[in-house]
């Protein structure tokens, strides 16, 4: 534990990311507690007076917006959206991330992709050097579910990568579901040497909707540490 605490961190690099934000922008909001921090410190500024359109890319994550004032849109009424800013469970130098902790991860990835920046906020307890510490989220059917994951570890094994994959339950112990009634599975694999190609082969798994491999996709990463905040890629004014 230091001495701001890991949610002071996340508030820091929520805070940080308003510099990215303009009058009139189109926004993605993701879900988990570092965005949360974001959707909070947005309504505010919306409060008092800042014009914005927001796509939430959670139903826990509509609710805090709808909660903190902001106004709301879709994807169905404006396909391109300016930013998305979202927290991530693993990044690396290269920008590459998992995400789907929270189980939002469809949802994020659409949103992040139809956003012409991607902006991540983290503590910097979520850096790594390898991709993989983190249990990687796969969402799948429910249809088939536990076929689905052996297929998910037999397309894992291929490419060197050997674990335990289970399928996601809440905490009374039954199945998880995402915001779109689908399963989540959690690909206990250790290091992931090459995500490109662990993202390729799951792509391509029968079952699988997406996983939570965020490869090309943010643009810049602000990681709050004690020392302050880093900002790896793009700049505000890039
Ligand atoms: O991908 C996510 C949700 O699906 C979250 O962004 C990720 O789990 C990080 O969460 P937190 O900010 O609470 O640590």
């Amino acid at each position: 534990m230091n001495a701001i605490g890991t949610d002071g961190l996340k508030r820091q690099a929520a805070e940080a990311a308003l510099a990215f934000v303009r009058p009139g922008m189109r926004l993605g909001l993701g879900t988990g507690s570092t965005a949360a921090h974001f959707v909070e410190l947005l309504g505010a500024k919306a409060r008092e007076g800042l014009e914005l359109l927001c796509v939430p890319t959670s139903e826990a994550t509509r609710a805090q917006a709808e909660r903190c004032g902001l106004k709301l849109t879709t994807l169905d009424d404006y396909p391109e959206l300016d930013l998305t800013v979202d927290g991530a469970d693993e990044f690396d130098e290269r920008l590459r991330l998992i995400k789907g902790g929270g189980g939002a991860l469809l949802r994020e990835k659409i949103v992040a992709s139809a956003s012409k920046r991607m902006v991540v906020i983290a503590d910097a307890s979520k850096r790594v050097a390898t991709l993989g510490a983190f249990a990687l989220p796969v969402e799948i059917v429910p249809f088939g579910a536990r076929s689905a994951l052996r297929r998910i570890e037999a397309v894992a094994q291929e490419i060197g990568l050997v674990g335990k994959a289970a399928i996601r339950l809440t905490s009374q112990g039954t199945p998880f579901l995402t915001d779109g009634g689908n399963s989540i599975v959690d690909c206990a694999f250790g290091a992931i040497p090459d995500p490109e190609a662990f993202a390729q082969a799951l792509d391509a798994t029968v079952g699988v909707i997406e996983h939570g491999l965020f490869i090309g996709i943010a643009s810049s990463v602000l990681v709050a540490s004690e020392s302050g905040v880093e900002t790896l890629g793009e700049s505000p004014s890039a």
